[in-house]
């Protein structure tokens, strides 16, 4: 592989990916040859069933998980063989995370959840960036509560923040909008629209929900650890579809 597409060097590199959990008769092959791509600058999406091994990949991808076999590269850097420090070092570096259930320090103002993975890497993030961060995400106000002061949108703002804050390689987001009302959901995703066309920043997104890959570039669709099928930027009737045809609900 080149690591090219369409003329543009990837920032994450997956080559025949294989995932297999357990050992003999009980063995899960969760991951079944995953080859995949992914630009700079663009949101790709991850569709597939419950167990498809969207959040396998996800896992892989992000340098939490080591494959059985095959190879990751994020920005160049071959993964799937570095120590736990140098994988450590290029997570803080390279990869920011957004989860279904936020994961924000409980104890932590929203503030330094935000800064949280900085301070751990001993770095200050840019002020100027920190602030406009902010005022872009709709925390201003509230900058100095805890989670629990904090509704489900809001901890997801913050949550997108401290992602964005580093400036990352790559963000992974697993079901952003799985644990938020629908109308929530679409200020969350409008965010994370919004975080790729003004800072060109690459995200790689798990959904179950069609309405969510819409917003993506890319589309892939994952089917018994394979990707089956892959479109790009599509309406909600063309995913629904193709779910349909391929029998992915
Ligand atoms: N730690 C594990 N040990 C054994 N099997 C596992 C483990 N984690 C996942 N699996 C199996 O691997 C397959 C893929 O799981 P994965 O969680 O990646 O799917 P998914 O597409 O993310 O599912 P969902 O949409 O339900 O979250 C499933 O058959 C699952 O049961």
């Amino acid at each position: 592989m080149e690591g090219q597409l369409n003329g543009q060097t990837s920032v994450v590199l997956a080559d025949d990916v294989v995932r297999v959990y357990g050992e003999g008769d009980t063995a899960v092959r969760a991951l079944r040859g995953v080859s995949v791509d992914i630009a700079p600058g663009q949101l790709t999406a991850v569709m597939g069933p419950s167990g498809s091994g969207k959040s396998t990949l996800m896992h892989i991808l992000a340098g939490l998980d080591k494959p059985t076999s095959g190879s990751v590269r994020i920005d160049g850097t071959e993964i799937t063989t570095l120590g736990d420090n140098d994988l450590t070092r290029l997570r803080r570096k390279h990869i920011g995370f957004i989860f279904q259930f936020f994961n924000l320090l409980p104890m932590l103002t929203a503030r330094d959840n935000v800064l949280l993975p900085m301070t751990i890497a001993g770095e200050k993030p840019d002020p100027a960036f920190f602030d406009e961060l902010i005022d872009r995400v709709g925390l201003r106000d509230r900058l100095t509560h805890r989670p629990a002061e904090l509704s489900g949108g809001q901890q997801q703002r913050v949550a997108i923040a401290r992602a964005l804050v580093s400036r990352p390689t790559v963000i992974f987001a697993d079901e952003p909008t799985g644990n938020l009302d629908s109308r929530t959901s679409g200020e969350i995703l409008n965010l994370m629209r919004a975080s790729v066309d003004d800072y060109g920043q690459t995200t790689v997104m798990v959904t179950h929900d069609a309405r969510a890959a819409t917003m993506a570039d890319r589309v892939l669709f994952l089917a018994d650890g394979e990707i089956v099928k892959e479109t790009g930027q599509a309406s909600q009737h063309e995913i629904l579809q193709i779910i349909d045809t391929l029998d992915l609900q």
